[in-house]
């Protein structure tokens, strides 16, 4: 049995705080981890009862009066001094009677517990956030090819020599050209490589989402609003970097916040009144031409003072036709692996393809490439696989069909194509200056169509 000094001695010892009190509710001892939690010494309890406790305003609530009340365990959860979030638990000793001879609570100080757990919260939200925004990039940075011609070289070599510096960067170039591929390449080499990358287009999504993406909101910051607030992308890409997509679509009002930011490295969420701090790494890429958007008052010029530090420009591929072949050649290979096929390119075709002017870019070359890989009959993909404006040739009005059905084709082509370029219905729909919903119908159209023939 352990008795008298030597117990003090043993709930001295434990990290938990420990109140003892008899039968009836009077203090018998408190152990030091409850004074350290606390802040109340044991000389001004010892003695006193716990409804005297609560009367001298130590604590709001006695868990051993509720023990007796109760005659049995209770545990409830208080804030003490400090928004200290305290976890009570009091067990009653009965003694051969059945009458309660102690009672012993412990007190666990759960704040530490309560930070972790919103840490891991947070966490898991940029990881989803991450996941969402960072993996459009498919595989390790390392086995892309950089299959780069002198021109695209200067500007590889030039993005590596400022990547270790803060200089922000704006990255000019056409849909397709390689702006993602460079930014990574950037972040790849800076300081913060070990940091997150976050992507985020400007011109994927309505102003107000894209506030609450980037900056983040507090709980029920607007009707809809998730309980546990959102942390914005300018938090996520804290100690990383924040690559954004297609700048010259952001919104003036915003514009004026996202300068607010790079100057004060800080920010306030939606709804919020607490200033976050963040340090990030800005690179920035448009199609847009930024100078006339300011001319025409659309972009505002100090913004774009603030994120042209160092301009680079990818060339568009039209521009960079020595570097059509080797990209031929390396997107052959990769859905010949990926699809387990072995086709080849007729001389011909890369020929042909290396005097296209691909509008979608290098994105538009791979799409190419795997479509004409998956649809061909032999592995030799010659001319006459290649889309007719690839051809060269304008078959319209040789079938001998209705104008109807003649523009009908021409109109599904022209929106395959772009599918195959743009990816999505809506980035497709915007470069043919349709709407979204007209495109879509129209695909259901021909799905109709189809299904009716077969
Ligand atoms: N030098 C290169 N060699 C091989 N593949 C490349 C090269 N540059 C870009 N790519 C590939 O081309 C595709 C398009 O590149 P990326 O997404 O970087 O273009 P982007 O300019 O950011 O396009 P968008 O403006 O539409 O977002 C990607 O699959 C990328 O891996």
């Amino acid at each position: 049995m352990i008795s008298g000094d030597n117990l003090q001695r043993v709930i001295d010892a434990m990290s938990d705080g420990v109140y003892i009190t008899d039968g009836h509710g009077v203090t018998l001892t408190v152990n030091k981890a409850y004074e350290r939690i606390t802040g109340i010494p044991r000389s001004k309890l010892v003695g006193l009862h716990m409804s005297e406790v609560v009367r001298a305003g130590y604590i709001s609530r006695s868990v051993s009066l509720e023990v007796l009340k109760e005659q049995g365990p209770v545990t409830f959860s208080q804030t003490i001094a400090d928004d200290h979030k305290i976890l009570v638990s009091g067990t009653p000793m009965f003694d051969a009677k059945g009458r309660i001879e102690y009672i012993v609570t412990t007190v666990r100080d759960v704040t530490e517990l309560l930070h972790a757990k919103r840490a891991e919260e947070q966490l898991e939200q940029i990881l989803k956030l991450r996941d969402h925004y960072g993996t459009s990039f498919d595989g390790d940075l390392n086995n892309v090819p950089f299959i780069i011609s002198r021109r695209t070289k200067d500007c590889y070599d030039l993005a590596k020599k400022v990547a270790p510096t803060s200089a922000k960067v704006l990255i000019q170039g056409e849909t397709g050209t390689g702006k993602t591929l460079l930014a990574r390449t950037i972040h790849q080499y800076s300081d913060v490589a070990d940091g997150p990358f976050i992507e985020l287009n400007c011109a994927a999504m309505p102003e107000t989402l894209l506030e609450a993406e980037l900056f983040g909101y507090v709980a029920g910051a607007f009707t809809g609003a998730s309980q546990k607030g959102k942390t914005g992308l300018l938090e996520a890409a804290n100690n990383g970097t924040l690559f954004l997509d297609e700048i010259g679509d952001l919104p003036l009002s915003l514009q004026a916040k996202l300068l607010k930011v790079i100057a004060e490295n800080r920010f306030l969420p939606v709804g919020g009144t607490e200033f976050k701090s963040t340090n990030f790494r800005l690179i920035s890429a448009t199609h847009h031409d930024l100078k006339q958007q300011v001319a025409q008052k659309l972009f505002r010029e100090d913004l774009l003072y603030r994120l042209n530090v160092v301009p680079l420009e990818l060339p568009p591929l039209r521009e960079r036709t020595d570097e059509v072949e080797a990209l031929l050649a390396h997107y052959l290979n990769h859905f010949n692996s990926k699809y387990e096929l072995d086709c080849q390119w007729h001389r011909d075709v890369v020929y042909r393809l290396s005097r296209y002017d691909w509008p979608g870019n290098i994105r538009e070359l791979i799409n190419l490439t795997e479509r004409l890989v998956v649809t061909a009959d032999q592995s030799l993909i010659t001319l006459a696989q290649l889309p007719s404006e690839l051809r060269g040739e304008t078959p319209e009005g040789a079938s001998g069909a209705s104008l109807k059905a003649q523009v009908e084709a021409l109109e599904q082509r022209l929106i395959e194509d772009a599918l195959a370029v743009y990816g999505t219905t809506r980035a497709a729909a915007k470069a043919l200056g349709i709407d979204q919903s007209t495109l879509v119908k129209k695909q259901q159209r021909w799905r109709k169509g189809q299904q009716t023939e077969s």
